[in-house]
């Protein structure tokens, strides 16, 4: 029975490289995979997945209508497919991480979802939740805070580097916009002096 897998880490942990490898692995065998990527993540180009190490590869598109399942289907219905890999996947909303559930079950394509576990203020995305309650395995890819502790959360900063506490949920950005750091100093970095005192 194919499974689905979610992948999660912080930003700049090399989520996107390990999907890139798992693609590259699958097709040197001679088998097709299928690559979706948020279109809002426009960073390295629309549909486009790229890894820091410099190696990318064009990804469908998908918006917040996009039909997963439909798409993969026809796909696979044409030629069959081995995998689907899915980047970016906390922007999924939970509608299409149950799609990503039903081609498992239902068309036995198994299912590699990779992105964040939560946004700058430590809440969930959507699709990183729905992933945590369906996903059959949940995959840690670790990283390193400045302090050698393992970075799980995403400080977003401004142009001089302080720490941005409010704003939508969603915006755009690379290593100029987030640093991914251990909770510890996460949250040193988004509680005022007040609100520490006034938990004392
Ligand atoms: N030239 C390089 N050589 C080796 N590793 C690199 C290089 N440039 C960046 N990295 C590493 O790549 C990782 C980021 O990979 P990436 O796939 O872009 O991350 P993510 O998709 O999780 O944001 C980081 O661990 C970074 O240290
Ligand atoms: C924490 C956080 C991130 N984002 C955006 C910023 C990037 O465009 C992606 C993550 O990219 P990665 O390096 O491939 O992990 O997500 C956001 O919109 N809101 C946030 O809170
Ligand atoms: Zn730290």
């Amino acid at each position: 029975m194919a499974k689905l897998y979610f992948y999660y880490a912080s930003m700049n942990a090399g989520k996107s490289t390990t999907l890139l490898q798992a693609d590259f692995n699958y097709r040197e065998r001679g088998m097709r995979t299928l690559l979706f990527t948020a279109g809002v993540h426009d960073r390295g180009g629309h549909g486009v997945i790229d890894s820091r190490l410099g190696i990318s590869a064009q990804a469908i598109p998908f918006a917040a209508d996009t039909d997963l399942q439909q798409i993969a289907e026809d796909a696979h219905f044409e030629t069959p497919l081995a995998c689907v890999l899915v980047d970016e996947a906390q922007f999924l909303s939970a509608t299409q991480v149950r799609q990503l559930a039903a081609l498992c079950d239902e068309d036995d394509i198994p299912v590699l979802a990779y992105g964040l576990r939560t946004d700058f203020q430590g809440k969930l995305f959507e699709g990183s939740s729905a992933l945590l309650a369906l996903a059959d395995a949940l995959i840690e890819i670790k990283s390193v805070c400045e302090c050698g502790r393992k970075a799980t959360m995403n400080l977003r900063v401004d142009d001089a580097g302080r720490a941005i506490r409010e704003g939508a949920q969603k915006q755009i950005g690379g290593n100029e916009r987030y640093v991914a750091l251990c909770r510890r100093h996460f949250m040193q970095r988004t509680t005022l002096p007040a609100e520490l005192s006034s938990t004392e």
